[in-house]
């Protein structure tokens, strides 16, 4: 794509950069390449990698994306995070190096408050030190973004100063943050609109807006700036981020398309102009929106604009009685703009392979021979459990059975569990430890999740604390399956599992054994060649 298109919105996606700051967001390598897979499929123009610099696993990570997402030409840019420091963009260049289309994003602070506090530099410094990071970063690469930090709380003359000389300096894409998300629109109105006219040569540069969502405006905000000449959005797959968060991309594409008319005069557009704002193909919205909570652990909020659970549901009967009589009566878009399955009950325990294979290519899942097959054994359990296999099920049974398996850690072989009003809740546990040897425990606990969380974490000898536990059902009815989230904590990090069973406790289980994996790795990949066995098993101690 062309970087100087203006009669449409860039969307640049930041999930794997700021919504990775996202306490507890934390990804690894293979998580963020199937992230970035699925953002190429929905359209993003560009994809924010990570920080090269920040360290080894985001180097990789960008390195990994710019070669298998990004390495054809036609494909998204691949960016990289750096500071204003040419360490940072010596790093952001060599992570990018296999990109067709490689972007370095190089930002630094300009507002008083960060110059005075955190920086400790002055305004003549500050200019002195972007203008050399940019044409540092300019020697690498052509594409290059400059951010001045906590824009919205710039002094304005200062400001525009500082862009000029970005500009002057090589400068392609020009992105006002809001920092700290303090910015009303009208105040984002304000704030585009003295740039435009007082930054030399902005015309020149894709104008583009970074919002915060501290106040719950973040996408309001970026939704002023489009109506006031911006270009290109900085979002995030279900608005995650740094504190609050950032604009949701589902809500301003989503907000771009039920909107057209509206919104096609400010890109110079006739008002009835079919063309689309964006590049985004909306059908691929939900399975990203999926993949991305699954993967983080971030559970969407049942109210959420676009990819909530309830965002098409209609609970009272006014309305349920309008949407039966004409669907537009409470429904300004079709949940199946975002690819939402339509919730047809048709597959059950009597299904074969091959309706089995045409429903999952229905839904949109491609599938390798090993996955379908696992994903086929699953379905035949499940369906033998349950009476009726909504798209729903079906869905949950493929994320689970596809999720990327943690080549080593434990396995679950067992969960056997008795409790009730009279008993002591006890669980009995087999596993298989990462050499092989297959162990087996009890434990008691107030309740039978209790109870095998402390079996298996006395046999994984590992400290983490349990920070979150969380069920979702995920389809209607009593045999609804049920998707449960852990977080574990070790130390100031944060590790999440999924799993997804009509057995709730089955679900804990495995989601348990997910996220103790994914501790497992980080602990084995952060200790080099010393064995792991030795911190999982010296250091006993329970806390969950
Ligand atoms: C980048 C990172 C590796 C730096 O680690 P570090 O060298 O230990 O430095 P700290 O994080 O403690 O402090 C940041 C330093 O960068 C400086 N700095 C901050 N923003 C800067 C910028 N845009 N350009 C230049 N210097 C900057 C600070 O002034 C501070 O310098 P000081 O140590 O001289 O006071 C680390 O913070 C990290 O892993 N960050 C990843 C996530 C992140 O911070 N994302 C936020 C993006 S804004
Ligand atoms: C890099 C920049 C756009 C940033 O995301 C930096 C940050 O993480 O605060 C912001 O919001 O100002
Ligand atoms: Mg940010």
């Amino acid at each position: 794509m062309s970087i100087s298109s203006t009669d449409r919105i860039v969307i640049f996606d930041t999930t794997l950069r700021d919504g990775e700051q996202s306490p507890g967001a934390t990804l690894n390598v293979e998580e963020k390449l199937a992230i970035a897979h699925q953002l190429a499929l929905l359209g993003v123009d560009a994809i924010e990698a990570g920080f090269a610099i920040a360290s080894p696993g985001d180097f990789e990570a960008v390195r990994t994306i710019a070669e298998q997402v990004g390495g054809v030409p036609g494909g998204p840019i691949i960016c990289s995070l750096a500071r204003a420091i040419r360490e940072d963009i010596k790093a952001a260049a060599e992570a990018l190096q296999p990109a067709a289309h490689p972007r370095i994003h190089v930002f630094l602070s300009t507002s008083d408050i960060h110059l005075k506090y955190q920086l400790k530099k002055t305004r003549d410094q500050v200019l002195a030190i972007a203008e050399e990071a940019i044409a540092y970063a300019k020697s690498f690469v052509q594409d290059v973004e400059f951010s001045p930090m906590d824009a919205s709380r710039t002094e304005p003359e200062f400001l525009y100063q500082v862009l000029s000389t970005a500009i002057a300096a090589g400068a392609t894409t020009i992105n006002i943050p809001d920092t700290v998300g303090i910015c009303t629109p009208k105040e984002m109105e304000k704030l585009i609109q003295g740039i435009r006219k007082n930054v030399a040569n902005i015309e020149q540069v894709i104008l583009s807006v970074h919002t915060q969502n501290d106040l719950g405006l973040a996408t309001a905000n970026a939704l002023a700036a489009i109506e006031n000449g911006v270009r290109q959005v900085e979002c995030t797959i279900n608005g995650i981020g740094e504190r609050a968060g950032n604009a949701a991309l589902e809500e301003i594409v989503m907000a771009l398309q039920v909107r057209k008319p509206y919104y096609n005069p400010y890109l110079g557009r006739p008002v009835e102009s079919e063309a689309p704002l964006v590049n985004i193909k909306t059908q691929e919205i939900y399975k990203t929106s999926c993949l991305v909570s699954q993967l983080t652990g971030i559970a969407v909020q049942p109210n959420k604009a676009i990819v909530g659970a309830n965002a098409f549901a209609h609970e009272s009967g006014v309305h349920q009685d309008g949407v039966i009589k004409h669907r537009e009566t409470y429904e300004i878009m079709n949940a199946a703009d975002i690819g939402l399955p339509e919730n047809r009950i048709v597959l059950g325990k009597h299904s074969g392979r091959n309706a089995f294979r045409s429903k999952l290519q229905e839904l949109g899942f491609d599938l390798n021979e090993a996955d379908f097959n696992k994903a086929f054994i699953r379905f035949k359990e499940v369906a033998d459990k349950k009476k009726e296999m909504t798209d729903w099920d079906i869905e949950a049974i493929v994320r689970d059975e596809t999720q990327i398996q943690v080549e080593s850690g434990f396995q679950l072989e067992h969960v056997q569990v008795t409790c009730g009003d009279c008993t002591c809740p006890t669980a009995t546990i087999t596993i298989v430890t990462p050499n092989g040897e297959i162990v087996t425990d009890a434990a008691v606990g107030t309740g039978p999740v209790d109870a095998v969380y402390k079996a298996i974490a006395r046999m994984v000898r590992v400290s983490s604390q349990l920070v979150e536990y969380s069920v979702q059902s995920v389809t209607e009815g009593i045999d609804a399956l049920g998707t449960v989230t852990v977080r574990l904590r070790h130390q100031n990090r944060i590790f999440s599992g999924q799993s997804s069973d009509t057995d709730i406790v089955v679900a804990s289980a495995y989601a348990y054994i997910n996220a103790v994996n994914r501790l497992y790795r980080y602990l084995q990949s952060s200790k080099g060649n010393e064995p792991l066995s030795s911190s999982f098993t010296t250091s006993v101690k329970y806390l969950i």
